[in-house]
């Protein structure tokens, strides 16, 4: 059965553009639908429009009760036919009735080796950060599938990476990130087989 996915991104959203290459290129049995943003300037969402995708920008700014925007999260990609979706960057805890609409079908990308370095207040470049002022001797990525708790759900992929002498916020990141969009095909990959 192929998968019908959609994305959440708050900036350059590079699995969900990964992903999307994937299925045109025939490596992935899925259907990229719809991608929302909380960044009405996000790059994610032009290259989305671009790419022809479905897109919202969806923000404490369109809907200031959380309760309100995880609604509109909510409608927006059932909307869309989506039965998977994809956490691309996107730096907003997700709702329980997203959550309740995708269960078990929900995938995060976190640029850490998971549960090292991960939580509230660690995303982006903080959790490279975090790696370095631990003096960690690797790093890397982990998929995992996402529950209501932040970066608490379980692993289903992971890929390591070493930390270098000398190594910079910059130079980390970009060995981290040089792996994320193998890591995240592979665990799409995976479960579009089990939902074959
Ligand atoms: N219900 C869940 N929602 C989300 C999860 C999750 O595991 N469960 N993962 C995150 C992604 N993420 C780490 O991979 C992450 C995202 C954001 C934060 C964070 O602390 N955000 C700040 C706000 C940052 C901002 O406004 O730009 C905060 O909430 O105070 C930590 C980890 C996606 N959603
Ligand atoms: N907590 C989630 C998180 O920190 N995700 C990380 O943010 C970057 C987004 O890059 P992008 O906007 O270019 O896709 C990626 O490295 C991803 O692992």
């Amino acid at each position: 059965m192929t998968l019908r996915l959609a994305f959440l991104a708050s900036h350059g959203g590079s699995a969900a553009r990964a992903l999307v290459q994937a299925c045109r290129a025939g490596e992935l049995d899925a259907e990229p639908l719809a991608l929302a943003s909380n960044n009405s300037r996000s790059p994610a969402l032009a290259w989305a429009r671009e790419a022809g995708l479905r897109t919202a920008h969806l923000s404490s700014a369109t809907s200031p009760d959380p309760d309100a925007l995880d609604a509109a999260i909510h409608d927006f990609l059932v909307g869309s036919g989506a039965d998977t979706l994809v956490l691309s960057g996107y730096m907003k805890a997700l709702g329980p009735r997203t959550l309740g609409a995708f269960a078990g079908r929900v995938l995060n990308i976190h640029p850490s080796l998971l549960p090292r370095h991960g939580g509230r207040g660690l995303y982006g470049d903080r959790v490279h950060e975090s790696v370095l002022a631990a003096g960690d001797p690797e790093s890397g990525a982990t998929v995992h599938l996402v529950t209501a708790g932040i970066d608490e759900g379980p692993v289903l992929e992971q890929v390591r990476v070493p930390v270098l002498p000398g190594d910079t916020l910059d130079t980390l990141k970009a060995r981290v990130q040089a792996e994320e969009a193998a890591l995240m095909l592979r665990a799409v990959q995976s479960l579009a087989a089990r939902h074959g």
